[in-house]
Parts: C-alpha cells; structure tokens; sequence
C-alpha cells in the first residue's frame, strides 16, 4: 500500500444501485428520445434526477460509502468499452457522443448493435464488447467524473460521506468481451488496460473519490492458476499507481475462491464479498482490508434474517481489518422498494424487502455493529417476527400439493422411444418436409397493450377484454394461414409476459405492481414472486388455443413456459431447494399439457429459454443442477400420448455445457437461435449426436431487418449440411413480440418461400 492516500473507513454501503427510475422513468425519456420525441437535455435531467434521488435515499437510510457510475443510459459493459475508448471502429463516424453509444447499444439503418447476452446467471443482458487487434484503447474519463461530481453535490459536506466510483474490472471486461473476428483473445490486452485504469485513478482521487470498486463477477467462475496469477499482477500494478483512491475489488454471484488469498495479499485495500451466493473461503488473511460484507441478498427481495446478519458479520469483524455492511450484489436485480405495493397479499408483503428496505436493512446492521443490537432492538424484533408468521403460514407448505408432485414423480416420467414417437407423429401430423412454423408471440401492439392496461384499470370488463384477445388471435391465425405457415400459433396477445402470465394464474405466487426489473437497455420485466407451495387452480391457456385451433384446419401449437425458466425469471423462496420447487412447477404445467391434449392440441411447446442461464457458474456445481433442470422438463412433458408432439424452445446460442441436458429433455423437435451465429450451434447438436428434430432459427428477431429469402435459404443449405431434412424445421430465432407487423408479415412471407425453394430442391 503506498503511503500517499489514506483509507477512508465506512460502514454501510451498496454494491451498486438500479437506474431504471421507481416508476421507469428512465424507460420513458429513453424511448421518448429515440423516437425524437425528446432531446438529449431532457434525457439527461432525467438521469440527474434519478441519480440524485437514489442517493439521497442511500444517505436517508444510514449509508455512509456512496456508489457512483452506477448509473446508466443503457448497459455498464457498454459504459466501460466507451470509458476505455473501446467501442467497435465501425461506430467511429458518428460525432455526436450519446448518438455513438446508442448506435453500440441499439444498431442503426446500416450498422450492427453489440451482441448482447446474459449477465452470468441473472436475467439481465449486457453488451459484449468487440475488441479488434486495432482497438486503440484511451482513456474517456468524462461521464465518470460528471458523476462523481454530480454525487458530490448530493453529498455536500456531510461529514464522514465517501464516494467510490463502480467500474467494471479489467478481468471481468476482458473475460467477457470478445474478438473481432480475426483478432485477438482480448485477454492478452490486460496489461493495456490495466495502464489505462493506472492513469484513471489519480483523476478519481483528484476529483473527491476515496474509494474506487472495481467489480470482478469473474471470480465467481472457475480461473484457471495462471489466470489467477494474472489478475492478481494486473492489481498489484494498480495497487502500487501513486496518489489514487483506496481500491476495492468487489465480487458477487458466488465467492472469489482461490483467487480471494492472492488478491488479497496484492496490496489492494478492500474486497466486497457476495456472503449470500457465497462464503469467506478459510486461511485467507483479511486483517489488513475494509471488506464490505455483502449479507443484504442484491437479487432476491425476501427479509434478511438480521440475527444471523449480525452473527456473520461479527465473525467477519473479527477476521477484517475493517468492516462495513453490504449488499450480496448491485440492487439492479430488484425493484425499488415497496411503497405502493398496496395490493400484495398484506402477510406476504411483511416477508419482503425490495431495494428502499435493503437500504434500511444495511443502515439497521451498520447501527448494530456500531452500537451494539440493543440499539436496533425493536427492528430485530420486527423481523423476528415476520420470520415466524412465514414459517408458520399454513400456504407455504402445503401437504396436498406436495403429495400430488409425490404421485407425479412415481407415475411416468419418461416416454417412449424417441423413433417411435416420431413415426406416430409424422403419421398423425402430415407434414410436408422443412416445416414452417413459429415460436409462439406475434407483435405485441400498442392496442394489444392499452387493452391489458385498461383491463388492469378496471375500464375493461373480462369479456370485452377476451373479446379484443380474440380478435387479435384471430387475425393472426388468418395471417400465418394466408402466408402458407404449417404449423400456427396462437400469437400469445393475453401475456404480458411469458412467466409472469403463468404466475398470475398459479397459487403460490405473488404479483407486483410495479416491481420492475431492468432486462436491457429500456426493457423491464415484472417477475413474479414465489412464495409459497406451487399449484394450478384452473387450466390456464386452454381457451384460447382452443379458440386458436376453431379458427383453422392446421395444427395450433399449445404454448407454454417451463419450470426452470418460471423458476428463472421469478423471485424464488429461500426456504425450500429449487429442485423441489421446480417439481411442483412441473406438475402444474403437467396437468396443463394434459388438458391441452384432452382438448385436441396435437402440438405443444414447452419454452425453456433459460435453461443455460441458471446454470452453476462453478463446474462442480452444474451436474446437480442439470440433473434436477432436465428432471422437471421431463416431469412437466412426459404425460402426453406418443402421438402428442413435445417442442422446445432455447433462445441463446451457447450451448457447450448444456448440450447433453438438451438431449435429457427428450422434446421431439427443438428450436434455438442460430440465425445470428450463421447456423455455429448446428455443429454442437450435431457433434453431441443429437437424434431429435431441430428448428434453428433463420430470421434474427433482435434486429428490426428483414432478411432476404436467400439469406435464409443459405442458413437452411448450411443447416441441412449437418441435419437430415426430414429432421429439419424452418422457423424464426425467438417469438416476435418485439417486432412491427409490417416487419413480421415481410419476414415471414421471405421464410416460408425460402423454406418451399429448400423443399423443391
Ligand atoms: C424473452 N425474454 C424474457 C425474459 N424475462 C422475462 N420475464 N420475459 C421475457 O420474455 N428474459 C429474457 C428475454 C428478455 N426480453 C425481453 C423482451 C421484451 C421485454 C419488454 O418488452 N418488456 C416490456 C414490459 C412487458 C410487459 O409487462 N408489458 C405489460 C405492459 C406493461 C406496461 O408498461 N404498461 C403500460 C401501459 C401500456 C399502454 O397503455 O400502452 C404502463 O403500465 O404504463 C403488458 O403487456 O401488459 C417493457 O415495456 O419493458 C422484456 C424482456
Ligand atoms: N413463446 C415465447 C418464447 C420466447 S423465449 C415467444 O414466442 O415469445
Ligand atoms: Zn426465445
């Protein structure tokens, strides 16, 4: 440690805080300025606004260490390529700075957006970053320092308040981003950029920072020694930068392992700790580091058992140099707090903390740790209590539900064999070869939308509102038939959301009403809260692929979401393992497939879109996991008659790991994403000696172009280079619910002719 900062002690702070706006404020000014209905002024009052607002809150709830650059107009992996000088040199032409950043975030007429995928394990998606053998990395300070200014503004001068600007680490940038192609690993640019954050954090101290926190998720996945030792150097390098801010490394979603000891030792002076997914690996020396224990969950909103808060943070305390209380990860993954959330059942609502009650929760335990837990007395207490009466609710566990998943697993979980049922299929379906079909959502229109949202207000009676669904439903199948599409959809208008809809619907969960959580960029899903045992009342979806089916001769999919990705996309309890929960999730879909098939749908779809994404960010940890993913699939599909085709759907192209659990599933024709890749993933099925029907996606739905039929008969010759065609279905990457009509209906008119031409040939 140099001699010339000092550390500025702190004892309550957050990892990093959510920017979308209480009432998605920032969604708002965002969409309104794309569409030039607001300028860049007006944009950025809002995101002043937000930022001021959220820490004021951090200071009205004891927070004493404030988190800066949290803030984003997009995406933090973006923010960081451009504070690095790293964006991809094809954006270079455009001046205007915000217009530049938007055309990384969002593409242009004539200009590709960045990739963007999953954030590790969560729900949220960031933008990968390019990087070429050319990528002239240089420092753009700007935006982080007119924050950190901004932030000083809020802070004044209370005494005792430190700021610490929030960067994505060297490690995790460069582990995540990926080579232009041709180019280099852009890992071997660390020692680059690991100059370029030297020459930054002077200007941080210069400009009132005491800390910085570099964050590091990497750590939380299997390094290899070498890379380990990399890491480490690069932050001993940082570590020895003259007149800079106190350094924090910050880990989360899981613990930092072996790399804790030697990053520890390198002359850092902190670490933040995700002490929820994770632990405090033993023998690591922490005597000479603030670390910031990270007990408060950054990605689940139940209560924090603050007694066993308390416990760990004094065994922490004594292990530390010094010690400051936390959050597991940044607060992005939870709404902003419960204030008029009037219409929660009132006894689950007592069980929950969203961001504004984890900032209490933090400033609560920083005051026990101060001044002892008398001093929280009635806040213990409280808790206490509320921890009691969840326990103690006769709906959390419920006996009927549980023998009813008990029968369900004894009864059949596995079907026939996979050639057979193909046969019976082909029989009962009729198909001509390359069928073409879709992935189940038709564009969700503004009418569709204001619809729901009178409905919601109450202008809307349930009949009128079915009456508007139908009407949409039945449009939609006059389109598919007319455009020649072998196998309809309903077109999913009477879902908000592909899992919210089915938490609606089953007891055991608890809806929001405005418990948004940042997706992408201005994308925000509302995922539901599950709470108690699982159960379906009622069928959920029966009617309107009922109606759906009335409408047409051809087969109507049944379109459902699977219990992984239900699990996935919701808040899941803590006091049960997911396996159990996927299982009763499993049954309630189970039963639902059962009627759908006893109501004459001869196809049924299964989405499991997030099956990659929960998967273990440790190797050790994926088996198991898989295990029960793939069980509760099997659990939820294996119901049906041979004759009663099971599809699946898998919107991401990654599937190393997965590709075996692709096989477990046992769906007898499986869609993914491939149009964006060019038909890579094809390799991996076809490598992994997948036998089953496969629909790789010719048209990418991220992206507003319209493909040319030739493009997609080019996907389709390359796809039939590793697949049989009578193994072969033709349809789009994902649903299109975020497209336009007019793009759709020229999408698809290019995809069945393109499939046609395939079949002639
Ligand atoms: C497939 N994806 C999904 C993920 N997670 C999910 N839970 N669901 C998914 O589908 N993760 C991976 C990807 C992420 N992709 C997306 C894509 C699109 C969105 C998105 O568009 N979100 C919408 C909100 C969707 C929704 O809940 N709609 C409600 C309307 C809510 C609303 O804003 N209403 C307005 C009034 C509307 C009006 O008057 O016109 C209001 O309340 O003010 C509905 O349809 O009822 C978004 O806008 O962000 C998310 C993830
Ligand atoms: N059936 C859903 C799947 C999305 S991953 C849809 O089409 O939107
Ligand atoms: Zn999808």
């Amino acid at each position: 440690m140099t001699d010339n900062h000092k550390i500025g002690a702190f004892r309550a702070t957050v990892a990093g805080l959510p920017r979308i706006g209480p009432r998605r404020e920032l969604k708002r000014a965002l969409e309104a300025y794309w569409a030039g209905k607001a300028d860049a002024d007006l944009l950025a009052g809002v995101s002043r606004d937000l930022r001021r607002a959220a820490w004021r809150g951090l200071l009205d709830g004891g927070v004493d260490a404030l988190p800066t650059n949290t803030f984003s107009y997009y995406d933090q992996m973006l923010d960081t390529a451009a504070l690095l000088g790293a964006l991809p040199r094809r954006y270079a032409a455009i001046d205007d700075d915000r217009d530049r950043y938007f055309a990384a975030a969002r593409g242009t007429d004539r200009l590709a957006p960045l990739e963007m995928t999953k954030w590790f394990d969560t729900n949220y998606h960031y933008l990968v970053p390019e990087i070429a053998d050319d990528t002239d990395f240089a420092l753009h300070p700007e935006a982080v320092l007119d924050d950190l200014a901004l932030a000083r503004t809020v802070a004044g001068d209370r005494s005792g308040v430190s700021l610490r600007p929030v960067i994505i680490g060297p490690a995790t940038f460069l582990s995540l981003a990926k080579p232009a192609p041709g180019s280099a690993d852009p890992w071997t640019r660390l020692a680059e950029l690991v100059d370029l954050h030297a020459e930054l954090l002077p200007k941080l101290a210069a400009a009132g920072a005491s800390w910085v926190q570099f964050d590091e998720p990497v750590l939380a996945t299997d390094l290899s020694a070498g890379r380990i030792d990399e890491i480490t150097a690069a932050y001993r390098r940082l570590a020895a930068v003259a007149d800079r801010p106190a350094i924090m490394v910050q880990s989360y979603f899981g613990d930092p392992g072996p790399a804790l000891g030697p990053l520890a030792a390198s002359g850092i002076d902190g670490v933040g700790l995700d002490l929820v997914a994770g632990g405090v690996p033993d023998g690591v020396d922490l005597s000479g580091l603030t670390v910031a224990a990270g007990v408060i969950d950054g990605r689940n909103v139940w209560r924090t058992d603050l007694d066993a808060a308390i416990a760990t943070l004094h065994e922490l305390a004594a292990r530390s140099g010094s010690l400051a209380v936390s959050t597991s990860c940044s607060l992005l993954h939870v709404p902003y707090g419960l204030d008029g959330e009037d219409a929660l059942d009132p006894a689950v609502r007592e069980w929950l903390a969203f961001g504004a009650e984890k900032i209490d929760e933090v400033g609560t335990l920083a005051r026990a740790l101060a001044d002892g837990p008398h001093a929280v007395a009635p806040r213990l207490a409280e808790a206490r209590r509320a921890a009691e009466r969840r326990s103690a609710d006769p709906r959390v566990r419920r006996p009927e539900v549980r023998e009813r998943v008990a029968a369900a697993r004894a009864g059949r979980t596995g079907r026939s064999d996979a050639a057979e049922r193909a046969r019976v299929q082909a029989e009962r379906l009729d198909l001509p070869a390359l069928p073409t079909t879709t992935i189940g959502s038709f564009p969700q229109t503004p009418q569709i939308r204001r619809a729901r949202a009178e409905y919601r207000a109450g202008r809307l009676d349930h009949d009128a509102y079915a009456r508007v669904m139908r009407g949409h439903i039945a449009e939609v199948i006059e389109l598919q038939s007319g455009l020649g599409l072998d196998v309809l959809v309903h077109g999913e208008p009477e879902r908000n959301d592909m899992v919210q809809y089915f938490g609606e619907l089953l007891d055991g969960f608890a809806i929001t009403a405005n418990g948004w959580v940042q997706s992408y960029g201005s994308r925000c899903v509302r995922p539901p809260i599950l709470w108690g045992d699982v159960s379906r009342p009622a069928p959920m979806t029966v009617e309107w692929i009922g109606y759906a089916q009335s409408l047409t001769d051809r087969p109507v999919k049944g379109m459902l979401t699977g219990p992984v990705t239900i699990l996935a996309w919701s808040f899941v309890r803590d006091d049960q393992l997911l396996a159990e929960v996927a299982d009763q999730v499993a049954v309630a879909i189970r039963e639902e497939c059962a009627d759908l098939e006893a109501a004459g749908t001869v196809i049924i779809q299964v989405d499991e879109p997030a099956l990659r994404e929960l998967l273990p960010l440790r190797r050790s940890e994926q088996p198991a996991y898989l295990d029960w993913a793939v069980g509760a699939f099997r659990l939820a599909t294996s119901g049906v008659a041979d004759a009663t085709q099971i599809h699946t759907h898998l919107c991401y192209s990654e599937f190393g790991e997965v590709i075996e659990a692709i096989d477990g599933l046992d769906a007898d024709v499986t869609s993914v994403e491939a149009a964006r890749s060019g038909m890579e993933v094809l390799g991996d099925l076809a490598g992994s000696g997948f036998g089953r029907a496969v629909g790789p996606g010719v048209y990418d739905i991220h992206s507003p172009r319209v493909p040319e039929t030739t493009e997609m008969t080019t996907l389709l010759h390359r796809a039939l280079d590793v697949l049989p065609a009578e193994r072969l279905w033709v349809n789009p990457d994902c649903g299109l619910k975020t497209r336009g009509e007019a793009e759709v209906r020229r999408a698809l008119t290019n995809l069945v002719a393109a499939a046609r031409e395939v079949r002639a040939r």
